[in-house]
C-alpha cells in the first residue's frame, strides 16, 4: 500500500510568532486518527522551532528547498546537512515557483535531488505544466520530461525516498483546481512512466500528491482517485482548521 500524505507548503509566509501560533492551532485541531501522514513546510529560519513544537505529534516538519552543495562559499544557501541538524528529513524540490521565479533548471534539480537522496533525505519532487502547455496538448510531455531529467538518474532503491507532487501551474493560487479526472489522468500517466523505467513495484509504491487550490471542499473528491495519494497544499494550509479538514478527507 502507498502512503497517503497531506503536506502544507507555507511558502514565504509566517514569521516566528505566526509559525508557533499556526502549529499550536494545528495541534489543537488534531483529534482522532489521521489516515495520512501530515507534513508542514515553514520557512528555513523557523524549522528548528517548528520541529521542537511538533515533537510528540504526527506532524513532520519539512523544508521548502535546499542546496545541491554540501558546504562552502554559497552565500544564502542552506545545505541538506544543516536541515538534518535541525531535525528535517524531507525537502520539497522543484516547486514551480523555484523553477519559474528562481530559474532552477532540470539539471540543478537533478543535482539537488541526488545530494538530498545521498544524504538519506526524502524528496517531494514537484512537476507540472503551464496553462499554455496544457492548451497545446503538451502537458504529458512537459511533466514526463521534468521527471525524467530530475529523477531518472536515481536507481530504484533511491526511489524509495521520492514522493512526487503534480502541481499544474495554472491551478496554483488561482482558485482553479484541476478536476479530479484531470488529476487522475496525469497521476496515472506519471505512474506508468515510472513503471516503464523502474517496473511496477517501484511505481506502485511511489506516493503522488496533487497540488493546486486544494481546499476542504474539493479534497475528498480528488483524494478518492486511485492514483492520487494526497495533496501538497498552499493557501489552505495556512489555516489550521482547513488544513486538518483536508487531511481528514481520506
Ligand atoms: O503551490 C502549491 C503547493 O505547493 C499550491 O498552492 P495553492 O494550494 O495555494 O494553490
Amino acid at each position: 500500500m502507498r502512503t497517503n500524505i497531506v503536506a502544507g507548503n507555507w511558502k514565504m509566509n509566517c514569521d516566528l510568532p505566526m509559525t508557533q501560533d499556526l502549529i499550536a492551532k494545528i495541534k489543537k485541531e488534531l483529534s482522532g486518527e489521521l489516515k495520512c501522514e501530515l507534513m508542514i513546510a515553514p520557512s528555513h529560519p523557523f524549522l528548528y522551532a517548528a520541529f521542537n513544537a511538533s515533537l510528540d505529534t504526527p506532524i513532520e516538519v519539512v523544508a521548502q528547498n535546499a542546496s545541491a552543495h554540501h558546504s562552502g562559499a554559497y552565500t544564502g544557501e542552506v545545505s541538506i546537512d544543516m536541515l538534518q541538524s535541525v531535525g528535517v528529513q524531507t525537502v520539497i524540490l522543484g516547486h514551480s515557483e523555484r523553477r519559474d521565479i528562481f530559474k532552477e533548471t532540470d539539471q540543478e534539480l537533478a543535482d539537488k535531488t541526488k545530494t538530498a537522496v545521498d544524504k538519506g533525505m526524502k524528496v517531494i519532487f514537484c512537476c507540472g505544466e503551464h496553462l499554455e502547455e496544457r492548451k497545446a496538448g503538451n502537458h504529458f510531455v512537459t511533466v514526463t520530461q521534468q521527471i525524467e531529467e530530475g529523477l531518472f538518474q536515481l536507481d530504484d532503491k533511491e526511489w524509495k525516498q521520492i514522493i512526487l507532487a503534480y502541481e499544474p501551474v495554472w491551478a496554483i493560487g488561482t482558485g482553479e483546481t484541476a478536476s479530479p479526472e484531470q488529476a487522475q489522468e496525469m497521476h496515472a500517466h506519471i505512474r506508468k512512466f515510472v513503471a516503464d523505467k523502474y517496473g511496477d513495484k517501484t511505481a506502485d509504491k511511489v506516493s503522488i500528491l496533487y497540488g493546486g487550490s486544494v481546499k476542504p471542499e474539493n479534497a475528498a473528491e480528488i483524494f478518492a482517485k486511485p492514483d492520487v495519494d494526497g495533496g501538497l497544499v498552499g493557501g489552505a494550509s495556512l489555516d489550521a482548521s482547513s488544513f486538518i479538514a483536508i487531511a481528514k478527507s481520506f
